[in-house]
């Protein structure tokens, strides 16, 4: 028998991909244009505060209006844009596009003036709208099918890995400015601002050259692009979330990071005024959100691999709430720039985690409209936080407040990120109460139990189809009810995979076999537990994994809980170190439901006609394998069904399909 592909992605799948050279030539191309884009956004809003000539509410709004310039052509334009881009020619659509924004990044110095510095900007945004279709078509034409996935996490990694870098040229301009001029013998010195508005401007240009040179791109229009207007995706992806509690949840989280790192973002420039730092800090704590960002989405899963993910959105969300109170209060840069980067740190794990859940709570048939949902939403509610934050601090404007001897100035920037961040705090925490796992399980404990590697981060992992495990005591009735289930299911059009452990592979059927054969005699506790992980491992991969890519339903006659109890419990091993292995085993796969079959030990064993090696266990080690059954079922009574498993056989079918038939993705419920 050929064993399928690994599950895992290989490690240098990113490498790989830029290994192509016509790839790796418009990635340079896309990484030059995002950091100008960035570079761009820096030196707008620091000279139309600039041009505000020392009004704090002027400058606020004057800030606002490049964030509302900047996004609203997205919003409006978006769809339709798309649309218009697939008619051309897409390799010099773009090459027109680079120089349109070379020029009009050019012009916005020179002309000097708020009245061009929104013209050009909205010119800018919408040329951007035409170009972005255009390298996204051009992508699969590029790179083969396997590696598109990889193709797209190089492309964001150019499009929010270069905001750092940017900021901090930004930062050095700002510095070093002085220099520069003499440098360039200006007779009339330019700002950073002006500087950087040139750099961004030649970074089009450099990427305009890219693509002329870029031959491969297919000179024809693009195939099909997703046009659906933001309305009918907004309302298509609200039909299917509204029904999910965990996607609720999730979104409204995301919603509330966005929200936070908006104000950030939306503030930044007043705030470091405020602080009495120039434009080399504005720089800085933009590069610090970034930073910080970066970490998060890049160490932040790894570091609390242990923990439950659907706990840690939340919770990362209220420490970046509570992070942005503190940036508030602040009143010194360096301790600013410090928290900056925590908040970016927690703000990237909840955003990384969100939409990481997101690919793995929303099946296959919704996600696109899922994600389409998501990002609009994200789309509108940055313009309004973006366009709303510095209005709101223009509205509070400047106060200075004396205590005693000292007195200390708390501007409407301040006052605006507090309020943001109280925001954020609140949203942090309803997520955490509507995706929280396991209710019965407090944050402390699973804090601990993830310090001691305890199964915290399994929870909902299945992609597509359904995994369904049965579980209890001896002769409690699982392999009865599995064939009923199979049988019903089969019945309403599903394809149904009925397996069990040990034995559900060739090789599993031989570590059967020396398990339970009264032959083998005493096994050392953690041989056993080995053995039976060895035999899951084996039995995921070649089996299980593959039948649930398919879409398939999957029953099996025990999983990993059945090594909580028999090892765990009954062998008085630690259950979190078996839950360990069996997580490793499996890749963390685990089950969308299971059912344990409840009955008093003896009535099991009573009901048996032989008994085996396990089976030939004294009474008392049933009763503790039964016990620990019902506290897995305890702390976490959204994964189990427990079943009395004393009733009739008909009763407990009855009680299973229930359970099993409001599973959504069955084909019945799709209809
Ligand atoms: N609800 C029930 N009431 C009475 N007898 C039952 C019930 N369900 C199953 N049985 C009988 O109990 C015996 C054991 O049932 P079954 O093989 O389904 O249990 P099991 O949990 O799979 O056992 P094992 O742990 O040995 O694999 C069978 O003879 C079966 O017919
Ligand atoms: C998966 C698994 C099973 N066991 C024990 C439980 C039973 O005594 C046997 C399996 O027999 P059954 O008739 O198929 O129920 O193995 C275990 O101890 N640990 C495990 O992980």
């Amino acid at each position: 028998m050929s064993l399928p592909f690994p599950a895992a992605p290989a490690q240098s799948e990113s490498r790989s991909v830029l290994a192509i050279p016509a790839f790796r030539k418009l990635w340079q191309a896309m990484a030059f244009s995002s950091f100008g884009d960035w570079l761009g956004l820096l030196a707008s809003t620091a000279l139309a505060q600039q041009l505000a000539g020392g009004d704090y509410a002027k400058a606020n709004f004057a800030i606002a209006g490049v964030f509302i310039v900047r996004l609203l052509p997205a919003v409006i334009l978006g769809p339709f844009a798309g649309v218009i881009a697939d008619k051309f020619d897409r390799r010099k659509l773009m090459i027109i596009c680079d120089v349109l924004r070379f020029s009009l990044y050019l012009s916005i110095p020179i002309v000097g003036n708020y009245f061009w510095l929104y013209t050009a900007s909205i010119l800018v945004e919408i040329v951007t709208l035409f170009w972005s279709p255009a390298k996204e078509a051009s992508v699969p034409n590029l790179v083969p099918k396997s590696k598109l996935e990889s193709a797209n996490q190089v492309s964001l990694l150019a499009a929010y890995g270069t905001a750092p870098i940017a900021a901090i040229l930004f930062s050095t301009l700002a510095l070093f400015t002085g220099a520069i001029n003499a440098a360039l013998g200006n007779t009339t010195p330019a700002s950073a601002a002006d500087l950087a508005l040139y750099i961004n401007a030649v970074s089009f240009l450099f990427c305009a050259y890219t693509v002329w040179r870029l031959k491969e791109i297919p000179s024809g229009p693009s195939q099909k692009l997703n046009s659906s207007s933001i309305g009918k995706s907004l309302w298509e992806g609200f039909s299917f979330i509204k029904g999910s509690k965990i996607i609720r949840g999730l979104i409204f989280g995301m919603l509330g990071a966005f929200f936070a790192a908006g104000a950030v973002i939306g503030l930044a420039r007043t705030f470091v005024d405020d602080l009495q730092a120039g434009e080399a800090a504005y720089g800085i704590l933009f590069a610090a959100v970034f930073f910080g960002l970066a970490l998060g989405i890049s160490f932040g899963p790894r570091v609390f691999a242990q923990f439950s993910r659907r706990r840690l959105f939340g919770i990362s969300l209220t420490i970046s709430g509570l992070l942005l109170v503190i940036l508030s209060l602040v009143l010194n840069l360096v301790l600013a720039i410090f928290i900056t980067v925590l908040l970016g740190l927690f703000s990237g794990i909840s955003w990384v985690i969100g939409f990481t859940m997101l690919g793995l709570e929303v099946e296959d048939e919704v996600r696109g409209r899922t994600f389409a949902f998501v990002q609009s939403i994200i789309r509108v509610s940055l313009v309004l936080v973006l366009a709303i934050s510095p209005l709101v601090a223009a509205a509070i404007g400047e106060h200075t407040y004396s205590f005693r001897t000292t007195t200390v100035t708390y501007n409407g920037a301040a006052f605006t990120m507090f309020f943001a961040g109280f925001i954020a705090v609140l949203v942090g925490v309803i997520s955490y109460r509507q995706m929280r796992d396991r209710p019965n399980v407090s944050l402390l404990s699973d804090i601990k139990s993830a310090f001691r590697g305890e199964l915290g981060a399994i929870t909902g992992q299945v992609t597509s189809g359904v995994f369904i495990s049965f579980e209890g005591g001896e002769g409690s009735g699982k392999s009865t009810q599995t064939k009923l289930l199979k049988d019903w299911l089969e019945k309403n059009g599903e394809e149904v995979l009925l397996t069990r452990e040990p034995g559900g592979t060739t090789l599993g059927n031989q570590l059967r076999d020396i398990l339970l054969d009264n032959k083998t005699g005493v096994i050392s506790p953690r041989a056993e537990a080995l053995m039976y992980a060895a035999d899951r491992a084996h039995h995921v991969f070649s089996l299980i994994r593959p039948a649930l890519q398919r879409g398939e339903i999957v029953i099996t006659d025990r999983y990993f809980d059945s090594s909580i109890a028999y090892q765990g419990a009954g062998r008085v091993l630690l259950p979190s170190e078996v839950a360990r292995i069996s997580r490793w085993a499996t890749e963390s796969l685990t089950p969308t439901l299971t059912v344990i079959m409840d009955l008093p030990a003896e009535i099991g064993l009573g009901r048996l006609h032989s008994t085996d090696r396990l089976e030939s266990e004294p009474l008392a080690f049933h009763e503790r394998v039964r016990q620990e059954y019902l506290n897995l079922a305890h702390l976490d009574p959204e994964r189990f069904l427990v079943v009395d498993a004393s009733l009739t056989i008909e009763q407990i079918h009855q009680i299973i399909i229930e359970r099993v038939g409001a599973i959504k993705t069955l084909k019945r419920n799709l209809k």
